[in-house]
């Protein structure tokens, strides 16, 4: 049996079986999810995150491509009970260290209680107690990861569904999901896809009906290009954002943020829409939330479980965004009609903008 072991932070290092070789660290997280690990594996926002899965078996359906929310792997190791070969496989061929058959239940427990931390990874014939915890001497802290967005954005600007003829989206790239990208394509719209730092001029130059800021990795505080966007655009050009996307919009307008102890992960979040009434089951991945809207923005939305905002909208201005993932992969899609929303958002201001030839 391969060696493998979790060095947490504190020092204690835990044994397990080894499923992918490697050395690894980052920020150990748990989501609950109990289906689409296709689809966090994959989600650029678990860059620099290691993830620990509290259910307890994964990778029971296979791995798919077409699950996938991006061409790679991001988290830096996996964790589980236990780990299917398909999956354990997966990871082997990414490079993706990989362990199961450790209690996931201490693992869970011990984050909700310290918070998300630092954590270091070996697997392997040879490796020792010494390198996991080496791993864990070497883990900077997640606002330290400076560079991140440069990390997960894609190097130029990329434009997808150049024919519909709906709304044009400029949508900046901070780690995006690919099912956001296919939920606007399917609403009919254009939608440019721009790296992390685009400027105003990049963004002017396209003419956009909405400026839309993505999900991502590491501490909103890290992305300035995409808050410099928001601030330049904010008053003209109606903005939406995800996760991140959300975060990075109130830092603009005078908000704030801050990190969550574990944050929420998983796909049964349950979210309050204050004016309706009506609760929402919503997939999600963040460890930071929005502490003050700020003056530009409302609370629309709220956790059922904790009350951290979910939902903002502009109060002088065209915004909407959200802190989970209305484009609903895995599931569940209850909240697929924000992207409705976002558009019609986007239509009404043109229309009002450029009024009608009779
Ligand atoms: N999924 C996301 O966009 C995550 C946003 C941010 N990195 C957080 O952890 O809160």
């Amino acid at each position: 049996m391969t060696a493998a072991y979790v060095a947490l932070e504190g020092g204690h290092v835990l044994e397990a079986r080894g499923r992918a070789p490697g050395t690894a660290r980052g920020e150990l997280v748990f989501t609950t999810a109990y289906t689409g690990y296709e689809e966090s594996l994959t989600d650029p926002s678990y860059e620099e995150q290691i993830l620990a899965f509290s259910y307890p078996l994964i990778g029971n359906y296979g791995v798919r491509e077409e699950r996938f929310e991006s061409d790679r792997v991001h988290p830096r190791a996996v964790l589980a009970k236990e780990l299917t070969e398909d999956v354990a496989d997966w990871l082997a061929s990414e490079g993706v260290p990989a362990v199961d058959r450790l209690d996931t239940r201490d693992v869970v427990t011990d984050i909700r209680d310290s918070g998300a931390m630092k954590c270091g990874i070996a697997v392997g014939e040879d490796v020792t107690e010494e390198d996991a915890l080496a791993e864990l001497e070497a883990c900077k802290a997640m606002s330290e990861h400076t560079e991140i967005g440069e990390q997960v954005s894609v190097d130029e600007q990329t434009t997808y569904g150049a024919d519909n003829d709906g709304e044009t989206v400029a949508l900046v790239d901070c780690g995006a999901k690919g099912s956001i990208v296919d939920s606007l394509l399917a609403r009919n719209a254009t939608v440019h896809v721009l790296p992390h730092d685009a400027s105003a001029h990049d963004v002017d130059a396209l003419e956009p009906d909405i400026l839309f800021i993505s999900n991502g990795p590491g501490d909103p505080a890290n992305y300035e290009h995409a808050i410099d966007l928001v601030q330049a655009f904010a008053e003209d050009t109606p903005v939406a954002g995800i996760c991140l996307g959300q975060q990075i919009v109130a830092e603009a307008l005078g908000g704030a943020t801050e990190k969550m102890t574990f944050g929420h992960r998983g796909v049964n979040q349950p979210v309050l829409d204050l004016e309706s009434g009506q609760v929402v089951m919503t997939t999600q991945n963040h460890g930071y939330t929005v502490a003050e809207p700020g003056d530009h923005l409302e609370v629309t939305q709220i956790n059922v479980n904790d009350d951290t905002p979910e939902g903002l909208d502009g109060v002088d201005y065209d915004i909407i965004t959200r802190q989970y993932h209305p484009e609903a992969n895995p599931g569940p899609e209850d909240t697929l009609d924000f992207f409705d929303d976002v558009l019609a958002m986007a239509d009404a201001r043109a229309t009002t903008a450029v009024p009608a030839d009779d």
